[in-house]
């Protein structure tokens, strides 16, 4: 029996993180957990780059170049989307999931999904750093292990 895993080092990891400014005091912060989640996984802050797209909607093409451009092991995609008064919302949480998903399959890296889609602003506040943890965090500590686990299959 072989059982892969990805341990939680760092490894010269290169990572690339596309965030929307839309609801920057949310993404802000899911920033700022993603680069603590690196930083104390030993993630070496010259092996990061930050790109910021307008809203949720430019992630996918961003996080696309980023993927093709064999500058990083992962991309991590952060945004927050909150529910307004019409259906925008919808298409944004439906294109924004369905785009980064199709980068990910596509790609031969980890693309990480920490885009909230949340009802209110309450909800965004306590996923980003509050009583619901921080979902920036969240997904680079899920970036290296990711990486690592498909350094180990390839070993
Ligand atoms: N309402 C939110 C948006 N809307 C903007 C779109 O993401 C996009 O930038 C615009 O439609 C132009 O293409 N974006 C978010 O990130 N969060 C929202 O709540
Ligand atoms: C998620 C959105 O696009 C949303 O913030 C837009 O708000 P509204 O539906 O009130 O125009």
């Amino acid at each position: 029996m072989t059982i892969y895993e990805g341990k939680l080092v760092s490894k010269d990891i290169r990572i690339g993180i596309v965030a929307a400014r839309f609801n920057e005091f949310i993404t802000s912060k899911l920033l700022g957990g993603a680069l603590d989640g690196l930083k104390r996984h030993e993630v070496n802050e010259n092996n990061i780059d930050i790109a910021w797209v307008p809203g949720a909607f430019e992630i996918p093409l961003i996080a696309s170049k980023m993927a093709k451009s064999g500058k990083y092991d992962a991309v991590i995609c952060l945004g927050a989307v909150i529910r307004g008064s019409t259906t925008h919302y919808d298409y944004v949480c439906s294109e924004v999931s369905k785009g980064i998903a199709h980068v990910s399959l596509n790609s031969d890296i980890p693309v990480m999904f920490g885009v909230l889609t949340t009802e209110n602003i309450e909800q965004a506040i306590e996923r980003a750093g509050t009583k619901a943890g921080n979902k920036g965090f969240d997904c680079a500590v899920g970036a290296i292990e990711m990486v690592n686990l498909i350094r180990d299959m390839q070993d």
